[in-house]
């Protein structure tokens, strides 16, 4: 059977590398992966949990077909690399960090996929993208605003197969609740949280 695509999307700064690298070996013991993608940002700025190339780079990548998903957002290009297809195809689930601004295209791409919305409070976010430190002042405002289009908007809309986890709380506790969701949605091999028993 196929795998399912788990596409996380939530605010920059709402937490979905931290939550992803936090859940990391616990996901992999469910069977579900972890996408590593491919950002135009400068090789410093993206640790584990990205590729960092230049933007020629990307375009080439981008023309011989490398990704399955790709978008522009906060002046950098994202992608997302083809082999989550073959995961999927293999039975895998994946989990990609992606856009809200690119949901309906992964949608139609991904028909089943499930949605998983980081959301934090307002003033915690401002406070969590300035300690974080990795953009300048105005970026961090532009960021802001680009929110604003977004959350209020995907939560209003009770959009289909959207689950809302909040992460203004201890990263601990957003990990534990991202575990109960996939359980629910039945992503992974349905495992226990302690590893025991099976989803029915
Ligand atoms: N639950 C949390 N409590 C406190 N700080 C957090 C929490 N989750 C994430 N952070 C911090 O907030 C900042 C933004 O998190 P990050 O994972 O980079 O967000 P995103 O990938 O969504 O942009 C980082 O500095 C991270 O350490
Ligand atoms: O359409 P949006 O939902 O606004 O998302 C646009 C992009 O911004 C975020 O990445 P970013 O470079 O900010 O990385 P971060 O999430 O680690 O901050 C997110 O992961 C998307 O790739």
């Amino acid at each position: 059977m196929a795998g399912r695509l788990i596409y996380l999307i939530g605010p920059s700064g709402s937490g979905k590398d931290s939550l992803l690298d936090a859940a990391r070996s616990r996901l992999a013991e469910r069977g579900c992966r972890i996408v590593r993608r491919v950002i135009t940002r400068s090789a410093e700025a993206v640790g584990e949990a990205a590729q960092g190339v230049s933007p020629e780079q990307f375009a080439a990548l981008l023309a011989q077909g490398a990704f399955a998903l790709s978008w522009q957002a906060n002046g950098l290009s994202y992608g997302i690399p083809r082999e989550i297809d073959d995961w999927l195809a293999a039975g895998e689930d994946v989990l990609v960090n992606g856009s809200r601004a690119h949901l309906a295209q992964t949608r139609e791409r991904y028909p089943g996929m499930g949605v998983l919305l980081l959301t934090v409070d307002h003033t915690l976010l401002r406070q969590r993208l300035i300690a974080r430190g990795r953009e300048s002042l105005e970026d961090i405002e532009d960021r802001l605003a680009r929110n604003a289009r977004f959350t209020a908007q995907m939560i209003a809309g009770n959009d289909a197969g959207l689950y809302v986890l909040d992460n203004s709380g201890a990263l601990e506790d957003t990990v534990e609740h991202l575990l109960s969701v996939l359980l629910k949605i039945q992503c992974g091999r349905g495992l226990a949280p302690d590893g025991g028993g099976t989803v029915a």
